[in-house]
């Protein structure tokens, strides 16, 4: 372990949409007594503030502007986890479906990538940290102790999103979602800049016959042996 990481190992866990990143990552960081960084969070709330601001997904020069001065924060209050644009909290604002959608173009643009590997960085540098995402363990921290490539299939992600989605009263159809989940694998994938995909070193978990108890046992597992070695 480096001499940096004064608080810990970074574990890094990558995957596509609805694979269960988010929920894992939270429960792990509290077992662990670690940092959750949700990198989505970050990119969706660029996402909200360039359409509040009437910036196009792919005007550069004005994303580059808006990344400059936005301050992105989370903060924890037992089990809320807030996020905070320019101290304003966006964590409702920033789940929409119409906001995950702008931000898969947004997530592709350099300057926002640029801007936002660098505050990633810094959040995580010191150890301690877990650190959701799709380009943690092979382009914000490939020295990351331990990494995970967590999926399921399409089908199984698109059915837990579908749920997630009804639970929140939206009038959705498990058809469309499974396709919505397609359509931003396609575009996190195939994008030139920090595309979705496993690290070499990452551990594949595929979740789609596995309960989140099962993953988070497993993760749990394979990091305390990583740090024992
Ligand atoms: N192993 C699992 N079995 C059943 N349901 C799961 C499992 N993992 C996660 N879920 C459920 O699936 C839904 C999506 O999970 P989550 O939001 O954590 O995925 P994610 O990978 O962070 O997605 P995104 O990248 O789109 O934010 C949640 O309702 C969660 O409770
Ligand atoms: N490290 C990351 C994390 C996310 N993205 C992009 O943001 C979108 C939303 O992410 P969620 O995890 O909140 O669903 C995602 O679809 C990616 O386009 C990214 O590029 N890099």
């Amino acid at each position: 372990m480096s001499a940096q990481r004064t608080n810990g190992v970074i574990v890094a866990i990558d995957g596509p949409s609805g694979a269960g990143k988010s929920s894992i990552t939270k429960l792990l960081a509290k077992r662990l007594g670690y940092l959750h960084i949700d990198t989505g969070a970050m990119f969706r709330a660029v996402a909200l503030m360039a359409q509040r601001g009437g910036i196009a997904c792919d005007d550069d020069a004005r994303l580059t502007e808006l990344c400059r001065g936005i301050d992105i924060e989370f903060e924890r209050e037992g089990e809320a986890y807030r996020v905070l644009v320019n101290g304003g909290d966006v964590s409702r604002e920033i789940r929409t479906e119409e906001v995950g959608l702008l931000t898969s173009c947004i997530s592709a643009r350099k300057p926002v990538r640029d801007a936002l590997l660098q505050m990633q960085r810094k959040m995580g540098v010191k150890g301690g940290v877990i650190l959701e995402g799709r380009d943690i363990g092979t382009v914000v921290f490939p020295d990351a102790e331990v990494k995970f490539f967590l999926t399921a299939s399409a089908e199984e992600r698109g059915r837990r999103r579908y749920l997630e989605l009804v639970a929140r009263g939206e009038k959705v159809t498990l058809e469309e979602t499974i396709e919505k989940v397609v359509c931003r694998d396609r575009q996190d994938e195939s994008r030139e800049h920090a595309p979705l995909k496993r690290a070499e070193d990452a551990v594949p978990v595929d979740s789609t016959a596995m309960t989140i108890d099962e993953v988070l046992s497993f993760m749990e597992k394979t990091v305390k042996e990583r740090v024992a070695a």
